[in-house]
């Protein structure tokens, strides 16, 4: 009589620890349960799933029960206007897991707390999502010849923009002398951005990272090509591969970190992003990442004579006099210059192709209320359905 409910407390309680570890160890919180319950699941049983890896139409989900293939609905694909509205790697999404079939379906996005986005402003702008909902982007560059505060300034720039919070990382310490030096250079150009030094190769400056690398924490990693992120996802994810053993040995479903993916939980428990498109940045700026990023400039203009002073050879120009008193560098006062000019460019690239969008998904709009009624049924369980 007394083994009985003992025996049930056993059978039940590991399935659910580990059925809710998973989902939380992929950074399910309460913010994210409370956006589940915002969204609602009418008619159909969805449950929350994390996007960890995008190919070009299928994604790669991890829901409690495990990992799995997954495509979007129909009727998300039809509702889409731009690349933007589909999962990236990170999303929060709502499937349908469709038992004894190959695909799970996306049927909805849970609203992003922070989007890398890469705009092209080639004949027209896309807006794609790189990655999605990360807390912290760490910004690479080499403590060597490569070193480059421009370039540092400008992955700041873009990370301000997504929402989630900058860390650079001066990479390749044991080749260089002086670390702190260049460190308070880039404090210099990036107030009151965290800055560290490390060396993958003298397993230096690991202990700094300690702050961000914490349980359900988001991070991907940036930088150009050669400054060792590959080295140093390398040398944070060392103890993963042991871990995973473990979890094979202990559980079937630790043979899913084998398979192809851009997101993986390190030892430490944070949860890392490595997808091409992180690696590869294309960087975009936007007024309010100026703003951040330049804040200095910013304050100085504050006080030019002329409220829409252009800092080129106004009288009474704080900037100009800031340069020649050598309080704000010129080579920083230049990539501000440059970078807004680009912006100035997107913007007019941008608005046109907006008024192009809008006409595009007013025609949409009208065709969905034709189709829709032909087709109503099909989309019957939909969620947000205003049929
Ligand atoms: N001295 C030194 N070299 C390093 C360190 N980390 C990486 N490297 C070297 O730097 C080179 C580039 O490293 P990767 O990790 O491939 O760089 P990456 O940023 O991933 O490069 P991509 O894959 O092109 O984006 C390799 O030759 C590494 O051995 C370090 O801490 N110290
Ligand atoms: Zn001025």
């Amino acid at each position: 009589m007394t083994l009985k409910p003992e025996n049930q407390e056993t059978k039940q309680k590991p399935e659910t620890q580990e059925q809710k570890t998973l989902l939380q160890a992929y950074g399910w919180n309460e913010h994210w349960e409370a956006e589940l319950q915002r969204a609602g699941a009418g008619g159909v049983p969805l449950v929350a799933a994390r996007v960890v890896a995008q190919f070009s139409h299928q994604y790669r989900i991890v829901t409690e029960a495990g990992e799995q293939a997954a495509v979007v609905t129909g009727k998300f694909e039809f509702e889409a206007v731009n690349r933007g509205d589909f999962p990236a790697v990170g999303d929060w999404v709502l499937v349908q897991p469709l038992p004894g079939e190959a695909r799970a379906v996306i049927h909805a996005l849970l609203p992003r707390r922070s989007a890398m986005v890469r705009k092209e402003a080639g004949q027209r702008v896309d807006v794609q999502v790189i990655s999605a909902n990360l807390d912290y982007v760490f910004i690479t560059n080499a403590l060597n010849q490569d070193f480059n505060l421009r370039k540092i300034e400008r992955y700041l720039l873009a990370v301000w923009e997504s929402g989630a919070k900058p860390v650079v990382l001066l990479t390749k310490a044991d080749l260089c002398d002086d670390p702190d030096h260049y460190a308070a250079l880039v404090e210099g150009v990036a107030p009151g951005v965290p800055v560290h030094a490390v060396s993958a190769f003298e397993n230096q400056g690991r202990e700094a990272l300690a702050d961000y690398l914490l349980p359900g924490q988001t991070i991907a990693i940036t930088g150009s090509s050669g400054v060792g992120k590959s080295t140093l996802l390398n040398w944070l994810a060392d103890e993963e591969k042991q871990r995973v053993q473990q979890i094979r040995e202990s559980d079937a479903r630790g043979r899913h970190t084998t398979t192809h993916r851009e997101m993986f939980v390190t030892p430490s428990g944070a949860i890392i992003v490595d997808t091409p498109g992180m690696r590869e940045l294309q960087l975009w700026e936007s007024d309010e990442g100026m703003d951040t990023t330049f804040s200095d400039i910013g304050e100085l203009a504050a006080s030019c004579r002329f409220h829409d002073c252009r800092h080129e050879r106004e009288e009474g120009c704080a900037v100009k006099q800031a340069i020649a008193d050598g309080t704000l560098e010129q080579r920083r006062f230049a990539n501000f210059k440059k970078m807004e000019k680009e912006l100035a460019h997107m913007a007019r690239k941008e608005e046109s192709v907006n008024r192009r969008t809008k006409k595009q998904a007013e025609k949409r709009v009208s065709a969905k209320s034709r189709v829709g009624r032909r087709t109503a049924s099909a989309y019957a369980g939909d969620m947000g359905d205003d049929e």
